[in-house]
């Protein structure tokens, strides 16, 4: 039942619209996945993927799919093929239009479904920081950067407030994709709806204008903000824009083109609402084929020289010997047909290339500094499935396809060995490191010797484990909206999370 508070303000928000709006959150939720550019030419995959998808209007590679293809359980989402992502949940991301080279943050980023697209836009190239506040999302958040292959993402597990002590003016562009009170989780979910309350609205409100407050303090001069949410509540969207404008009046609003079915937001919804909120943009569910967001494009006055920015690392070895290094170059020379370039660090045993542009991160929270490489071992290194992931067969000296349809990829996922004559090679007698593949698409490392391709495919990720654990809807809630009870039970399922974001 919905909350009749809630209720009675879409009543008077909407007026006639309302009996259309109360229609929508009867029917099924619309499912979609976004396709990993850095994997597949989302095209081709669209076409000739083992699923029927047709196009999200708003999102270049956003697609919606059949429920019943359940994509979140086939192996090519296990090998980052694509992202399984609520559909207006793929906006804000459009709109933040990253481009290689720039240096981007994602500042409430769990689990990733924003960043994954924005890591896309850029192609690899620059610096994009995901940061989550809540450490066990942020492990989550991580997981998904590497899945989806992704090499120039820094995971910080930090409050917008350290942060922006740290990277004052340093971002090209923001996102701030903020939680919220989470009204567009309505349909058909009645633990979200009896989550709600005019004071947590409220809260929601106040936690708002204070990530903003962070985040316009790390934006450059001329630099371009993001905000979005998935809830209908005025004091949340067109509210929150219009105090941070009272606040900071060197931001303007983006006049951007909306997609078909987009709504404009809504100056007369907030006390002292300014003229230019009819820039933002809302997304209904009885408008468009998704659950509902709302978003605005911001700009910062002013423009930025080269000179007056933060000091970067280049390339460079950091905290490593230089017989550990060796090590490195060793399995590199052996293995890889590409040469890693950037700045080689080592925490602890384990060994990252961290973007090139990096700023100095000491005292933060760090998951992840970049890629992870793999670990130090006495005398050797062992890949990383992280590395795995981010590499195509071409780029490896020896690899074994497997059909994503073959019982032998589910046995692989599950932690199988499986024998030397199954697969197809790539790369003549090859002991040692393989890189597995289904139909093409990189899945982790098999280790060949004596006759049997011996599985390294993270134990945490194996099919029969932590994966199958159920997630109660209460459980989803409070991922997404960032309450703070236990949430290690759904800590696998990031594909199950990532349908409702
Ligand atoms: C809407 S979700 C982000 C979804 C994500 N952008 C995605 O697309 O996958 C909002 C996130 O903000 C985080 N959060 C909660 N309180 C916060 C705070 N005070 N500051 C920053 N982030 C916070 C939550 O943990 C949650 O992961």
């Amino acid at each position: 039942m919905l909350p009749e508070s809630f209720v009675n303000r879409m009543k008077e928000m909407l007026g006639e619209e309302y009996e259309a709006f109360s229609e929508a959150l009867k029917e099924e939720r619309h499912q979609a996945l976004r396709i990993n550019p850095l994997k597949a030419e989302p095209e081709d995959f669209a076409r000739t993927g083992p699923f029927s998808l047709t196009p999200v209007p708003w999102a270049k590679t956003g697609f919606y799919y059949d429920k019943a293809q359940q994509p979140g359980k086939h192996p090519l989402h296990e090998a980052g093929v694509y992202y399984i992502q609520e559909p207006s949940a793929m906006a804000p991301a459009q709109f933040l239009q990253a481009r290689p080279g720039e240096r981007v943050l994602d500042l409430c980023a769990a689990p990733g479904g924003k960043s994954t697209q924005i890591a896309a836009q850029m192609k690899g190239g620059g610096l994009l920081v995901c940061n989550e506040i809540h450490p066990a999302r942020a492990k989550i958040l991580s997981e998904n950067i590497e899945r989806m292959g992704i090499r120039n993402a820094v995971v910080t597990n930090e409050t917008p407030e350290r942060l922006a002590e740290r990277f004052s003016g340093f971002f090209d562009r923001i996102l701030v994709d903020a939680p919220c009170s989470g009204e567009g989780m309505f349909r058909k979910n009645e633990e979200a709806c009896g989550e709600w309350s005019l004071e947590n609205v409220e809260m929601c409100a106040e936690r708002q204008d204070t990530i903003l407050d962070s985040a316009q303090q790390m934006l450059r001069s001329g630099g371009l903000l993001v905000y979005s949410t998935c809830t209908f509540a005025p004091q949340e969207n067109e509210g929150s824009i219009n105090r941070f404008l009272d606040r900071f009046p060197d931001f303007t609003l983006v006049n951007v083109d909306m997609s078909e079915g987009f709504a404009a937001g809504r100056q007369d919804w907030v006390p002292g609402g300014r003229e230019e909120l009819a820039r933002t943009m809302r997304l209904w569910p009885h408008k468009i084929r998704g659950e509902g967001h709302f978003l605005a494009v911001l700009k910062k006055e002013g423009s930025v020289s080269e000179t007056e920015r933060m000091p970067v690392r280049r390339d460079g070895i950091k905290g490593l010997s230089v017989k550990e290094y060796a090590d490195y170059l060793e399995f590199e020379n052996q293995y890889l047909k590409i040469r890693q370039e950037g700045i080689f660090i080592a925490f602890g045993d384990q060994l990252y290339l961290a973007p090139q542009g990096m700023p100095p991160l000491k005292g933060l929270k760090v998951l992840r500094p970049g890629l992870h490489l793999g670990t130090r071992k006495k005398n050797r290194f062992e890949p990383s499935h992280a590395l795995a992931l981010a590499l195509k067969p071409e780029e490896v000296c020896f690899s074994c396809d497997l059909p994503s349809d073959s019982r032998e990829i589910y046995g692989y996922l599950n932690g199988e060995t499986f024998r030397e004559d199954v697969g197809v090679y790539r790369g003549e007698g090859g002991k040692g490191w393989h890189l597995i593949t289904a139909d093409g698409y990189s899945v982790g490392w098999g280790k060949l010797a004596g006759g049997i391709m011996k599985n390294h495919y993270p134990k945490g990720l194996r099919k029969n484990g932590a994966a199958e654990a159920v997630c109660s809807i209460r459980q989803m809630y409070e991922i997404r909206h960032g309450t703070d009870r236990e949430i290690s039970a759904c800590a696998r399922r990031r594909d199950f999370l990532s349908e409702y974001v």
